[in-house]
């Protein structure tokens, strides 16, 4: 099924097939080998209807506890407000230091990740972001950098509008909706003004932008990086102390459809930069379903049952709640 589904994503979201963003995004691997070592076998996992929580991901074969299930690059990231001097503005990888050739503005930790980045930041970069960016962060607002980012990538046609229909939308209230448009004309506006073309931003209205938003509300994940060293473990002590230990935030494709479990046999890790590790916490049985967990396990029933309808809107149905757990 993951192969097929691969090429179908592959011709959707590329169109334009930009190599180097199709590779970026296809090379979920798995641990395990097949019959050639050199090539790593797809991962043991597929995609299926569940009863209950609409699609989730499923074990094909046994997993063992801790094994790398498999990673993935992101379809779409931003690193927050407060990392954008600190962090590679293309893979979130953290103290990066200034390279000669780049704009002031932004870093980028190698040749690659500014090559890579080549799909936005072209168009991004011609822009004055400063409006849209005072407008988000004096109300606190994330995501919108995401929209953002994502609308240059189909102005510059290495994706197209409809990318990320694919993914669950959160229900918008009407309020929500209206809130948006301020937020749509700024960004709007900053593109007009840098020349691009009115037919290349037929698609940049308020039902893409909303469709868009409503997709990155359920779909997003907070990027905390574990590092690989003890100073990169102090440097996170440090920053969760402060509440800035996001680098930034991110939207996956393969990673959006595993449904939430209060007590979860998979979880999601990232450790130098944006590209996602799906590891198993325990030992999980062909066909079982691969669950990660959203929110802080360790809340009552109560809050974790609150937290999940405000923030996701769905009431979960896991074993742990069942159980008044
Ligand atoms: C990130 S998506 C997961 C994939 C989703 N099931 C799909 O079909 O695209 C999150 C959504 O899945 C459903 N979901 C996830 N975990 C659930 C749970 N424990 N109980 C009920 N619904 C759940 C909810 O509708 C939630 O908004």
């Amino acid at each position: 099924m993951l192969p097929l589904l691969s090429r179908r994503l592959a011709q959707r979201f590329f169109p334009h097939s930009n190599r180097l963003l199709t590779t970026y995004f296809f090379s979920t691997t798995s641990d395990h080998r097949g019959s050639n070592p050199s090539r790593p076998s797809p991962p043991p996992i597929q995609v299926l209807l569940t009863e209950s929580a609409g699609r989730g991901v499923f074990a094909t074969r046994s997993i063992e506890p801790g094994e790398l299930i498999h990673t993935a690059k992101p379809f779409v990231s931003h690193p927050s407000i407060s990392s954008i001097d600190k962090v590679c503005y293309f893979c979130l990888k953290n103290s990066v230091r200034r390279l000669g050739f780049q704009a002031p503005e932004v870093l980028f930790c190698s040749e690659e990740c500014r090559e890579q980045a080549k799909g936005f930041y072209e168009v991004e970069k011609e822009a004055d972001w400063s409006a849209f960016v005072a407008h988000c962060r004096n109300r606190g607002l994330k995501y919108p950098f995401l929209a953002k980012r994502l609308a240059c990538m189909v102005i510059s046609g290495v994706t197209s509008e409809d990318s990320l229909d694919i993914l669950q939308p959160a229900r918008l209230s009407a309020e929500m909706i209206s809130q948006m448009e301020e937020e749509l004309c700024l960004l709007r506006g900053a593109l007009e003004d840098s020349g691009v073309k009115d037919e290349q931003l037929t698609f940049l209205n308020i039902e893409w932008y909303a469709g868009v938003l409503a997709r990155i509300r359920i779909n997003a994940f907070r990027i905390e990086l574990a590092g690989t060293s003890y100073d990169d473990l102090l440097a996170l002590a440090a920053a969760s102390v402060e509440s800035e230990a996001a680098v930034g935030n991110a939207v996956y494709l393969l990673p959006s459809f595993y449904n939430h479990d209060c007590d979860p046999n998979t979880h999601i890790v990232w450790v130098e930069n944006v590209e996602a590790r799906l590891k198993a916490l325990r030992e999980i049985e062909a066909g079982e379903e691969l669950r990660i967990c959203y929110i802080d396990a360790s809340m009552d029933r109560d809050a974790r049952q609150n937290l999940l309808s405000n923030g996701f809107g769905f009431e979960c149905n896991c074993p742990r709640c069942m159980s008044n757990d």
